[in-house]
């Protein structure tokens, strides 16, 4: 099996890979891919790719439906990064809280000259700020991040407004009870003096952060934006930085509009970027290649179904990835039984327009009833595992 790499991947990811997977520069005889924030969207997708890893949590840059019809399972690693990316929105706080910059870049330069002690006493006053303790932080978007931010938050004396109409579960038990649940977005433009945005960049969420919300926001509120700049509309962002209605907007996405705008503290896309948190999401999207590619199983698939079969015991195993239509099922099980197979064991899942299929079976299936397979309509790639 070869791997190729789209972004520079922590070692003790790829370490991971065993004996037979070897790295190829070469996108075109990847069997695999590695990637972080590079674009995908453009790339001619080899016939022979099986699956992408996205060595964090955003997958904008990933063409998902395209990858999807060609039967390319697109993976990312959740919560991996998420501990990296809350501790630069603290910093963030703090830094749109206190002229910490300003007063570092004072600091520098009186480099040199004797007396920077005594004046650093006159102009201290220059950089002073507010504390965070006490303040209302507003949290649109309660995942791996959010919660993060919301719980660490509240520790330091904040009064936290969360809302997520769409939070899972598992996050609402990981929430600190102290967080206040928001259910109309409004109520959190209007309340809070921070307001943080952590959901992911879909054509729902674009400019989400835009001018009618700005409109209903407090005098000298902070907006943070560690999730991705086209969630906001900047422009309005850098108008209202302009007449004084936001005090800041610190934000992890360089550009254009906002690069050099006073009081907006741009930071060059360093949410993700520790040891720990490239480390951990190395390993996990290797971990999910090598359980796809080997065993046909999917964990933490963003374009097809998670859907796993654990081991294989039997004969063989048949992985089907396909269109989520009535009687998929119906037609690969009627194949196995008039080509005499007996199916051991199976699972199918579906999620959204896709799904997938996963077969073992008691004895080994032709390259016949292969085809047979993989002309069914609304196959899209049909695979042998073991
Ligand atoms: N600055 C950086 O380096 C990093 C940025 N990110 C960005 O942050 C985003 C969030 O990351 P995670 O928390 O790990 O993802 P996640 O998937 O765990 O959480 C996203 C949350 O947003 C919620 N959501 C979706 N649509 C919403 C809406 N319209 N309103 C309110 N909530 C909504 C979902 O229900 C989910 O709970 C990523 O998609 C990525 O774009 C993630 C990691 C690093
Ligand atoms: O995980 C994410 O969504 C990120 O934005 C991190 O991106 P990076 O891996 O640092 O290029």
């Amino acid at each position: 099996m070869k791997y190729t790499c789209l972004n520079p991947i922590a070692s003790v990811g790829l370490d991971q890979f065993t004996e037979g997977y070897e790295k190829t520069e070469k996108m075109e005889d990847a069997d695999a891919v590695l990637v972080r924030s590079a674009a995908m969207h453009d790339l001619e997708l080899p016939d022979g790719l099986y699956a992408v890893a996205r060595a964090g949590a955003g997958v904008n840059n990933i063409p998902l439906d395209k990858c999807a019809e060609k039967g390319i399972v697109v993976f990312n690693t959740p919560g991996a990064n998420a501990n990296g990316v809350k501790e630069l929105v603290i910093a963030g706080m703090l830094l749109a809280s206190r002229d910490i910059i300003g007063g570092v870049e004072w600091a520098k330069s009186e480099a040199g000259s004797e007396d920077i002690a005594k004046k650093a006493e006159k102009e201290k006053k220059k950089f002073a700020g507010c504390e965070l303790m006490g303040k209302k932080l507003g949290i649109i978007g309660l995942g791996a991040i959010g919660i993060q931010v919301a719980n660490v938050a509240e520790c330091l004396g904040m009064d936290v407004y969360g809302y997520d109409p769409y939070i899972s579960v598992d996050a609402a038990w990981k929430l600190s009870k102290g967080v206040k649940h928001i259910k109309d977005v409004d109520d959190i433009y209007r309340t809070c003096d921070y307001i943080t945005i952590h959901v992911p960049l879909l054509d729902s969420t674009r400019k989400m952060i835009n001018q009618d919300a700005i409109d209903l926001m407090k005098e000298n509120v902070v907006i943070l934006n560690f999730a991705r700049d086209m969630l906001v509309d900047e422009e309005a962002v850098v108008k209202a930085l302009k007449e004084g209605k936001v005090k800041k907007y610190v934000c992890d996405f360089p550009n254009t509009t906002t690069a050099g705008v006073e009081n907006a503290i741009i930071i060059p896309h360093l949410g993700a970027s520790t040891a720990e948190s490239e480390d951990n999401c190395a390993k996990m999207a290797v971990q999910e290649l090598m359980e796809y590619l080997e065993k046909g199983n999917i964990i933490n698939s963003v374009n097809y179904p998670n859907c796993s079969l654990g081991e294989c015991t039997h004969a063989n195993r048949i992985a089907i990835n396909h269109r989520n239509v009535k009687n998929m099922l119906g037609q690969f099980t009627d194949i196995f039984a008039t080509s005499d197979i007996n199916i051991a064991n199976m699972v199918n899942k579906s999620k959204g327009d896709y799904a997938y299929s996963l077969f073992d079976l008691d004895s080994v299936a032709s390259e016949e009833v292969l085809d047979k397979i993989r002309a069914v309509e609304g196959v899209l790639r049909v695979r042998v595992i073991k």
